[in-house]
């Protein structure tokens, strides 16, 4: 039998198109979406690779959002020396674009474009977001009106980094290394997008296999659903573990960017189950997530519960 596929969809397509889709790995590759543009997108990776590689040691670390090779394991049990990453994380900047947090110098100069950026993924997400409200049979705005840009919430752009490596180096120790550690996202969905032609990311799909998530053209966005999502709609939609495979041939050893826009709730919406599948449903979500469905909860206790759950795991040397 073939290998299933990520679904690939317009976001024009009917909304319970898009929904089926995403139904079905819990990822989909969008094509040509009209937000954020392409020319934002290679304005934002020129920006990203302006920070990683020219932005000073000390710029880096003084700057809250950074996240050092090694320093975070996503899968900590799998991969205790920790991910060949570094990171830099960035809190919704306000209407006006101006950053919520300092910024090292390389991005305080593009403090603008990346807040111009970071809305326009955002109003990607609202997008995506109506589709599945139709198709749970909800109004149109239920989860748009939940998730503000400027509210106080959990939202997150993420710069990406994964220094080349060297094959022969990695060989020796290729059980025990990974770039990005076998995990689900936390919150209600993730827009990832990556260079064209650069590999890495794998998805694990119920039959047990990791497939490979190749982006073949430079105009598309994978959408993924987060954790929170699959809890609040009792599985109706699912979130999916990936990671990011050591390279495995010369070409994808060679570095790699990726942007990442992790969108959540306002903090202080209640994440009342939207469908009701019985008790079933509920020892099923009690035994992925550690929460019981019955009692009440907010999305930022949601998102500090797997926090907690991700830095247990965090090396701090
Ligand atoms: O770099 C990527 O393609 C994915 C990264 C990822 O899954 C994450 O940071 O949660
Ligand atoms: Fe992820």
């Amino acid at each position: 039998m073939d290998a299933p596929r990520i679904p690939s969809i317009s976001i024009d397509s009917e909304f319970e198109k898009i929904s089926d889709a995403i139904s079905s790995l819990g990822f989909l590759f969008l094509q040509s979406p009209p937000v954020p543009t392409v020319q934002r997108v290679d304005n934002m990776f020129e920006i990203s690779r302006r920070f990683f590689k020219e932005e000073s040691q000390e710029g880096k670390e003084k700057a809250r959002g950074w996240v050092q090779v090694r320093q975070e394991s996503l899968d900590a049990q799998g991969h205790p020396r920790g991910d060949i990453k570094e990171a830099f994380n960035m809190r919704p900047f306000t209407e006006m674009d101006e950053a919520k947090q300092p910024l090292p110098p390389t991005l305080k100069a593009e403090e603008k474009a990346i807040g111009e950026f970071m809305k326009s993924c955002h109003e990607l997400c609202m997008k995506i977001l109506e589709a599945l409200a139709l198709t749970l049979k909800l109004p149109k705005d239920f989860f748009t009106s939940r998730h503000s840009y400027n509210r106080p919430q959990g939202s997150i752009l993420r710069l990406l980094y994964y220094p080349e490596t060297s094959l022969r180096e990695l060989d020796a120790n290729r059980q025990n290394e990974i770039r990005a550690g076998a995990h689900s996202d936390y919150g209600t969905i993730f827009l990832s997008i990556r260079q064209k032609d650069v590999g890495g990311l794998q998805i694990l799909i119920p039959s047990g296999i990791w497939l490979d998530a190749p982006v073949t053209s430079s105009d598309t966005v994978l959408v993924n659903i987060g954790d929170l999502m699959e809890f609040w709609t009792g599985g109706r939609f699912p979130s999916t573990i990936h990671r990011v495979a050591l390279p495995r041939t010369q070409e994808d050893a060679r570095e790699r960017f990726s942007i990442a826009y992790f969108l959540h709730p306002d903090d202080d919406v209640l994440l009342e189950r939207l469908t009701d599948d019985g008790e079933d449903a509920n020892a099923r979500l009690k035994a992925r997530f550690g929460v019981d469905p019955n009692e009440p909860l907010t999305a930022k206790q949601w998102l500090e519960g797997r926090l907690a759950a991700t830095y247990a795991g965090r090396k701090d040397d």
